[in-house]
């Protein structure tokens, strides 16, 4: 049988978000205009004695005097810090409350607010110790009990030896004093606590630091509120991706860790081992290679819409989720291909260069409106059918190919080949997806078939234009001039050089593929992707991936859900559900998509069962994956 654990839990900013005498300093001196000085000194003495540069008995005398407080303010203080107790322990209830015999609060604090704040969890009156205030006949407070162990130096180590548990003593708080409870032998081990606040000299002297109360579960493999504890699932951030994205990750309580540049397979195959949720833009190749080291990877978020970067089969089949940001940045791309396109038709690039060398060349010679002029999109998508509605609105005449069947907007019209559009306009925007068929899918050919001196925009993928005949249709007069944003390869990061045929053709705009680089855009991403694969994470909605099945589930309550990734092969679900029946479970819902390769079944469970259950699910034939939620 293992060791009885016994819980030695710390109150001011483990249990609770605050320090209580802080937050009653604030109550008791509402009225007085020096209250934030007082409220200055009283912290002060908090941290000093916390960090251990101040004696504890010393510091409590002088923020007891300081206080002047009385009954009444006591009661507020309580009603405040039952709602400022620490989420993980809010959470966490249950098995507070279940395993009250073995839970104890040590606390240098007082137990005039610290009893009713912790009774509500289930916490047994003859388990709390600390220390209590005295009251004079009107009830205010004129100092506190001296004989109480816990107001001397030391207070906790002696506090602890007077209990003398048997047993394995895990002690969890966020002050030097706890960790002196390790540290004098009193207990097995220390957990430095870093949910609100975190001390080095605290931290460095733990044994392990935990961010949350499921941490601390969890490693004892003690039931805990949620199915995995959040501070374990770390996230990778490349590409320089907003800073929103982190904050937002961080907050849900990820371990988030961000790098400016992107990654080559090499560096990456090596950072992935331990990875549960990686971000990226279009620069990071997550390829085969990459993945097979995966091993823990959960879901991708690509900060772009391109996913052209992913091996999305090998993901697929490795049961890792794939989410883009399909709308975020596509009013950006239609707004700089317009701008594009109008300063193409002025030959405004090669006005720049001319006047950088001091020529002053003031003509109209070859230089048009957009107003009436023919616009050709290929690529009738998010963003072809953004720009086919606005390039509309200034006056353009637009025609679109796509290879499947769009409904054309406004006025704009539909050629049902390639070549009948190149043909007739006098402009070309390429926005097709970069999907591996269209590789090199714009050469000379196509070049050949535009009108003379049209003009040719891609903000699109680099791979799908070849850019050597792109550049031998400016060189040769064919086109009037170009706007690329994207290259066959492109830097990994801002200090790589870039390098390319195109560089110092005529009329040509270069750009380092910024089309979707706006703040808006950039904000509108950070925002969208980190929600996708946090919704991802806790309820396995997978509405909006790119390689899952989509399904939009509801809100779990009150139940287990189990998610089962499988091969698309006859006869799973039956499984399932057999496997389900023999182990006697009430399903409480269920759902089940599949696409060409892959299956997701999703069913929501009483709470109590089997755990061989699990077991059992991952043994069915064809299983990827399964997670279990709660
Ligand atoms: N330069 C930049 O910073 C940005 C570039 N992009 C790129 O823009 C492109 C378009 O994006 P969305 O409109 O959001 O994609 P989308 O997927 O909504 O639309 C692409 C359209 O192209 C069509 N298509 C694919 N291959 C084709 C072909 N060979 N011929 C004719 N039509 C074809 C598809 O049927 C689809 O309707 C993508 O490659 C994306 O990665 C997107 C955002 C920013
Ligand atoms: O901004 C980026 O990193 C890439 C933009 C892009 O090409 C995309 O969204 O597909």
């Amino acid at each position: 049988m293992s060791e009885k654990k016994f819980f030695v839990i710390d109150f001011d900013s483990t249990f609770t978000q605050v320090e209580a005498l802080d937050v009653l300093i604030e109550i008791s001196h509402a009225e007085n205009p020096d209250k934030e000085d007082l409220a200055n000194q009283v912290k002060e003495l908090t941290d000093q004695a916390m960090e251990g540069s101040l004696s504890f008995d010393e510091a409590l005398d002088r923020r007891v005097k300081l206080l002047d407080a009385n009954k009444k303010h006591i009661d507020t203080l309580v009603s405040e810090l039952k709602g400022k107790v620490s989420d993980s322990f809010k959470r966490n209830k249950e098995f507070l409350s279940q395993n009250a015999e073995d839970v104890f609060i040590v606390s240098n604090g007082f137990k005039d607010f610290i009893t009713p704040v912790v009774s509500e969890y289930g916490i047994l009156e003859q388990n709390i110790f600390a220390n209590t205030f005295t009251y004079d006949v009107d009830g205010n407070i004129n100092g506190y009990d001296t004989e109480n162990l816990l107001t001397k130096p030391q207070g906790k180590v002696a506090q602890m030896k007077e209990l003398d548990l048997k047993g394995e003593v895990l002690v969890i708080g966020d002050g030097y004093t706890d960790y002196e409870i390790r540290k004098e032998g009193m207990a097995d081990k220390f957990y430095a606590f870093t949910e609100n606040v975190s001390r080095p000299s605290v931290v460095e002297n733990a044994d392990m630091v935990a961010p949350n109360l499921d941490e601390i579960l969890y490693e004892n493999k003690l039931p805990m509120a949620v199915s995995y504890p959040k501070s374990r699932i770390k996230v990778l951030l490349l590409e320089n991706v907003h800073p929103n994205a982190k904050a937002t990750l961080e907050e849900e309580g990820y371990q988030v860790e961000l790098h400016k540049g992107a990654m080559d397979e090499e560096e990456l195959s090596e950072k992935i081992k331990d990875v549960s949720i990686i971000g990226i833009r279009s620069k990071t190749n997550i390829t085969k290679k990459v993945l097979e080291n995966a091993n823990r990877l959960m879901a991708i978020g690509t900060f772009c819409i391109g996913t052209n970067q992913v091996d999305l089969e090998t993901a697929q089949e490795k049961g890792i989720a794939v989410f883009n940001a399909p709308f975020s940045n596509t009013r950006s791309v239609v707004e700089l291909a317009l701008g594009e396109i109008i300063m193409l038709m002025r030959n405004i690039p090669d006005n720049i260069e001319m006047m950088h060398q001091g020529k002053w060349n003031k003509s109209a010679t070859g230089s048009f409106e957009i107003r009436n002029k023919k616009l050709g999109i290929i690529g009738y998508g998010n963003i072809g059918s953004q720009l086919s509605v606005i390039a509309e609105a200034v006056g353009m005449e637009v025609y679109y190919y796509d290879i499947i069947e769009k409904l054309a907007l406004g006025n704009a019209k539909k050629c049902t080949s390639l070549e009948e559009l190149l043909n007739k306009v006098d402009v070309v925007s390429l926005h097709v997806d970069g999907r591996a068929e269209n590789k090199s899918f714009f050469g000379a050919k196509e070049f050949a078939m535009m009108k003379d001196g049209a003009t040719f925009v891609n903000l699109a993928r680099g791979p799908v234009v070849d850019v050597q005949a792109l550049r031998d249709a400016l060189d040769s007069g064919k086109l009037k001039g170009a706007g690329v944003d994207v290259f066959p390869t492109e830097p990994k990061n801002n200090q790589e050089p870039f390098k390319s045929v195109l560089q110092g053709a005529k009329n040509l705009i270069l750009t380092p593929h910024i089309g979707g680089s706006t703040l808006e855009a950039q904000e509108n991403i950070a925002e969208f992707v980190p929600n996708k694969l946090i919704d991802y994470v806790n309820t396995g909605n997978t509405f909006n991936s790119v390689n899952f099945p989509n399904l939009q589930l509801p809100q779990l309550n009150n139940a287990h859900r189990l998610l089962h990734i499988h091969r698309n092969e006859a006869g799973v679900l039956a499984k399932i559900n057999s496997i389900m029946a023999d182990y006697g479970i009430n399903i409480v819902g269920q759902y089940l998509k599949t696409n060409e390769k892959i299956g997701y079944v999703i069913t929501d469970i009483d709470k109590a069962y089997d755990p061989k259950l699990i077991e059992a699910l991952k043994e069915i034939e064809g299983t990827i994956k399964l997670r279990v939620l709660y």
